[in-house]
């Protein structure tokens, strides 16, 4: 067990976006959170990113209590994340905006960097290297000296991905990945998504509204609405569940 959500609870105000959850995610599972709109998806990713604190409840990864530790804490500890509306940095290129996810690794100290000595060039060598092997397997390495802003949307997904993956994550946390793509490119995506899984050893908690896609990827499944959970485990039960279709007016039917 990689990741432990202990009855969380989290309360804006008088809002409760979450009410007493909890699921837990294997090493290597591709677990999908869903939902409908509003139903505290990413309001989840928040609390296991170190971004929110559960008004109650715990998060565990690896078996240690993570809830309350800073965002980049947490992606010291092996925890990486995208975000449901892209955030590229637009005056950079492709390249240079994955090198931003390895920063906080870099191993020279801020003296060698603005002195430039030998160990700075070293790591960034590593660094680029990295950052292209990345690319290679994202299939964007072509693009690495093109503006970010220049590619399709859902080029620039996938730099976000690598962006994460740069971090040398062990759960990658994925907030809508498929979000405005095409049939195709989503299908293309499902694909990428298994391949991400073995070629980085890494396991992947996502949000998404795409049930086929969801369907193709997911084993486990966890479904909110309202901030409480409507489902838990494997996602052939979950397009069967009448709460679940409830829920999603009949979209698993096309699933
Ligand atoms: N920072 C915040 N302050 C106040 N209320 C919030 C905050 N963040 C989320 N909420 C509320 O919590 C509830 C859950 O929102 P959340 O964004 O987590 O849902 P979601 O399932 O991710 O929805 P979507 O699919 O639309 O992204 C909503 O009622 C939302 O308005």
């Amino acid at each position: 067990m990689i990741l432990e959500v202990c009855n969380v609870t989290k309360k804006f105000g008088g809002v409760t976006a979450i009410k007493d959850t909890s699921f837990h995610v294997n090493a290597k599972e591709i677990y999908g959170l869903i939902g409908p709109n509003g139903a505290g998806k990413t309001t989840m990713f928040n609390i296991i990113t170190g971004n929110y604190e559960p008004t109650e409840g715990q998060i565990k990864f690896h078996g240690q209590r993570i809830d309350g530790i800073k965002p980049h804490k947490i992606v010291h500890r092996g925890i990486a994340r995208t975000f449901q509306n892209i955030r590229l940095f637009t005056s950079m290129t492709v390249l240079e905006n994955i090198l931003i996810g390895f920063d906080y690794q870099a191993e020279y100290t801020y003296l060698e960097a603005i002195l430039r000595l030998p160990r700075f060039f070293k790591e960034e060598r590593r660094v680029k290297k990295r950052a292209l092997e990345i690319m290679e397997v994202l299939g964007i390495a072509d693009y690495a000296n093109e503006m970010a802003t220049s590619l399709s949307y859902g080029q620039q997904r996938k730099v976000e991905i690598a962006r994460a993956l740069a971090a040398s994550p062990q759960l990658l946390l994925l907030d809508e990945p498929a979000a405005g793509m095409n049939p195709q490119e989503t299908h293309e995506l499902a694909e990428l998504f298994f391949k991400i899984r073995d070629e980085f050893d890494v396991t992947i908690l996502l949000i998404e509204h795409d049930m086929k896609f969801v369907n193709k990827l997911c084993d486990r499944v966890m479904v909110l609405d309202y901030g409480k959970t409507i489902f838990e485990g494997d996602i052939k039960d979950a397009i069967k569940d009448e709460e679940v279709i409830k829920a999603y007016l009949g979209d698993f039917k096309h699933a």
